[in-house]
């Protein structure tokens, strides 16, 4: 994994002040927006462990090329620096190398852009091979354009083309030349990735139950819901992503059906062009899953460019045939945080959308009956002759179908079972002497 600031572990709390530059001209004067931006930003910080002494909203005439920032916004933010022993200044916006060079000579401090902060959430979350691979590209990228610009801009300084061939000059060309050789690398062992990818798909499907998948913007309450649905305890928090790892766990539905729920990694604004592939790379789980479960804030001021957002994505990756075309059939709105707006009534619902609080637990008996009948939707009816000895295979069909119907022989029984389509095919594979009767 390329150098990661998180990786240099802590002994002393590492103090932070985030700060998000707000272009009047790109933004206008929406402050609602502005906070829940700066929110979002020190719920990022937070999740990699840094303790948040200091936020704010700077407002910014002009982007200025040298520094971003102005002269007296850097005057101030420089006492504030000091007086408050700030270690790290988090600045929730693109810096250019030559930006972030400037910031860490004037405020003596560490300064990371939002690129870096969420390059290295990613990090520590990637769970699978793919993920891990595409953040190490997208870092080491990252991390090349950092160095070409510090060469171009020293080569300026120097007023020549490098001939001189000075220490520093040789030792960025060696660190470039070694990146590009990693990037090459990697890019190959992900072809490689891809190419198998479907050969993997085809091997989880073998998870014994229907796999119901949690997607979401961050801190849309997916970790939340995820509990209060599986009764577990699993790590919630009001901090942007703080799930760490995929989490799978088996719940059981009125039906009695048992299904698999999964909370993934949450969405977040704005996401750098960059990092979008490996964001998708992370959300591989939800291209298992037999249902989507699209959590929403409601409540949330930009709760209806983020649906926008989550939807993109997800037929981004369709595109790239990383999810299967008919997702949208699969997917079911959960608007959460309707306590926030006075219960269930205040929010209208449809056939696809369930409003819920995952806090109160109101709605959820609703959410759980939903899920049981998009299942349910889905399924085919298949008759079988099979052995009556044959208890194993009984015992499955009870477990994963619904017996619609039985005529019990002496040696035979002739059953008619409800499956779904994956089922029916994990059925066949596992007790291939079982022949299917016609309807
Ligand atoms: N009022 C209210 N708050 C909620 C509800 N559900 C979740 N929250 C709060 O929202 C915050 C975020 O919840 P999480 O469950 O961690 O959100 P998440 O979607 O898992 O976030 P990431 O893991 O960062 O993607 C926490 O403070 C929760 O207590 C709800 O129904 N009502
Ligand atoms: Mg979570």
């Amino acid at each position: 994994m390329a150098t990661s600031f998180t990786e240099k572990k802590q002994t002393v709390a590492t103090r932070a002040a985030v700060i998000l530059p707000w272009e009047r001209s790109a933004h206008g004067q929406d402050v609602r927006a502005a906070e829940a931006r700066l929110e979002e930003a020190v719920g990022l910080t937070a999740s990699i462990g840094l303790v948040i002494v200091r936020k704010a909203v700077l407002l910014l005439r002009a982007r200025r090329s040298a520094t971003l920032l102005g002269k007296g916004q850097i005057d101030s933010l420089r006492i504030a620096v000091k007086a408050d022993n700030i270690d790290v200044l988090v600045v929730d916006t693109k810096l250019t190398p030559a930006q972030q060079r400037n910031l860490e000579t004037e405020f003596g401090c560490k300064v990371i852009d939002r690129t870096g902060l969420i390059l290295d959430i990613f990090g520590a979350r990637a769970a699978t091979r793919e993920g891990t691979l595409q953040v190490e590209l997208a870092h080491l990228e990252y991390q090349r354009s950092r160095l070409v610009r510090l060469w171009t801009h020293l080569e300026r300084q120097r007023g020549g083309f490098g001939f001189l061939g000075g220490p520093g000059e040789t030792q960025i060309e060696a660190d470039r030349r070694m990146i590009g050789e990693r990037i090459v690398r990697l890019k190959k062992d992900l072809e490689q990735v891809r190419r198998t990818r479907g050969l993997h798909r085809q091997a989880r499907k073998r998870v014994p139950f229907p796999v119901v998948a949690l997607v979401g913007y961050t801190n849309a309450g997916k970790s939340t819901l995820f509990n209060a649905l599986t009764g577990a305890t699993v790590y919630a928090q009001d901090q942007l992503f703080a799930t760490l790892d995929p989490t799978m766990r088996a719940i059981e539905l009125p039906s009695g059906r048992q299904v698999i729920l999964s909370d993934t990694v949450g969405f977040i604004s704005d996401l750098p062009t960059e990092l979008i592939a490996a964001f998708r790379a992370t959300l591989e789980e939800v291209a298992e899953a037999d249902i989507i479960l699209h959590v929403r804030d409601i409540a949330h001021p930009d709760s209806t460019t983020q649906k926008k957002d989550v939807l993109g994505v997800l037929e981004s990756m369709a595109k790239d045939n990383m999810l299967e075309q008919d997702w949208p059939n699969r997917m079911i709105e959960v608007l959460n945080k309707v306590d926030l707006l006075g219960g269930q009534a205040a929010v209208p619902q449809g056939d696809e959308t369930v409003a819920i609080s995952a806090i109160t637990g109101d709605g959820l008996d609703r959410l759980l009956a939903r899920i049981d009948q998009r299942i349910t939707s889905g399924m085919e009816v298949v008759r079988y002759a099979m052995p009556l000895a044959d208890g194993a295979a009984l015992a499955w069909l009870y477990q994963h179908g619904e017996v619609v119907d039985r005529k019990d022989q002496e040696e035979e029984t002739d059953i008619t079972v409800r499956l779904l389509a994956e089922d029916r095919a994990r059925f066949e594979r596992q007790f291939r002497h079982i022949t299917p009767q016609m309807a």
